[in-house]
């Protein structure tokens, strides 16, 4: 379960002469049990990445709770305790090659939660090799390094490692923008299976609505660091009740609307 209470964010901004704090969250109250995929959902600089940051410890809350079972983060916890408060909740980001260390193969990327969490040394093989089979990929990619392999294979791989981890809740931000529309499908459809193999709680970021209709249970829409609206997913999308959310579901359906024109433009191959 998690449960998130009041949390506010800000970062400092301007100069030497003239200091401020921009607030990027504001006041998120949100709960989330058992199997359930929230998506997030909101114009570029609202602060769901921060809110992602935040709900793993990558970054320090100014105020406000952080519950999931029985990790709690709160504003005064920092340093090396931050990131460790929340082992219940594990991220992946955007573009795997950034979040993959170059230096190492993919075995030792792989070993890495197996090292943290104190697992025998004589089961690591074992256990990897399942974790990169459940991904799709297979025990010969274990000798190769990031630079060697896709941005979807990466990303398979960023998912395995947190898998490994074996969080009870997954937050995947933006995973698909970065990859070839081909491969996007498939990721998702790995993101499910896991989700539902491992009984986990999901927390999706995306600007891709037509996606988020088709996986989310709820819908979290955000403007300037608040939330706006927060419904099931058919509420959303047939009965917004924001003004904001109207406008983003209405922009949904033109782009639609302008994809399926550009398909039929399409000339007959013979
Ligand atoms: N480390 C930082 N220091 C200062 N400002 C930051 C930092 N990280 C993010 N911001 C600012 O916080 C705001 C929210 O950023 P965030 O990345 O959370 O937005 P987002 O909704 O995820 O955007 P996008 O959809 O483009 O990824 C933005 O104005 C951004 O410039």
């Amino acid at each position: 379960m998690l449960e998130v209470k009041n949390v506010n964010k800000s970062y400092p901004s301007g100069n030497l002469f003239k200091k401020r704090n921009i607030d990027v969250l504001q006041d998120i109250s949100f709960r989330m049990r058992g199997q359930e995929t929230l998506c997030i959902v909101g114009e570029s600089g609202c602060g769901k990445t921060t809110l992602g940051k935040c709900l793993v410890g990558l970054e320090k809350i100014d105020s406000g709770v952080i519950k999931a079972g029985n990790d709690i983060l709160n504003s005064s916890i920092s340093g090396t305790k931050l990131s460790a408060a929340i082992s219940r909740i594990q991220i992946i980001f955007q573009n795997p090659d950034m979040s993959l260390n170059p230096k190492k193969s993919i075995y030792q990327i792989l070993a890495e939660p197996l090292i943290l969490q104190k697992s025998p040394k004589q089961e690591f093989k074992k256990i990897i090799v399942d974790a990169i089979e459940s991904v799709g990929m297979y025990e010969k990619h274990l000798s190769y390094y990031p630079h060697q392999l896709s941005g979807g294979q990466n990303q398979r791989i960023a998912i395995a490692r947190s898998i490994l981890m074996a969080p009870d809740i997954l937050i995947a931000d933006e995973v698909t923008s970065a990859l070839d529309v081909s491969v996007q499908a498939h990721i998702v459809q790995l993101l499910m299976k896991v989700k539902k193999e491992m009984s986990m709680t999901l927390i999706f970021i995306s600007h891709d609505l037509a996606l988020v209709k088709r996986i989310a249970d709820r819908v979290m829409v955000m403007k300037d660091g608040r939330i706006v609206e927060l419904d099931h997913t058919s509420d959303i999308f047939l009965n917004p009740k924001h003004e904001y959310t109207r406008t983003l579901v209405d922009n949904m359906k033109k782009v639609s609307l302008i994809s399926n024109f550009k398909q039929l433009e399409k000339p007959v191959l013979a």
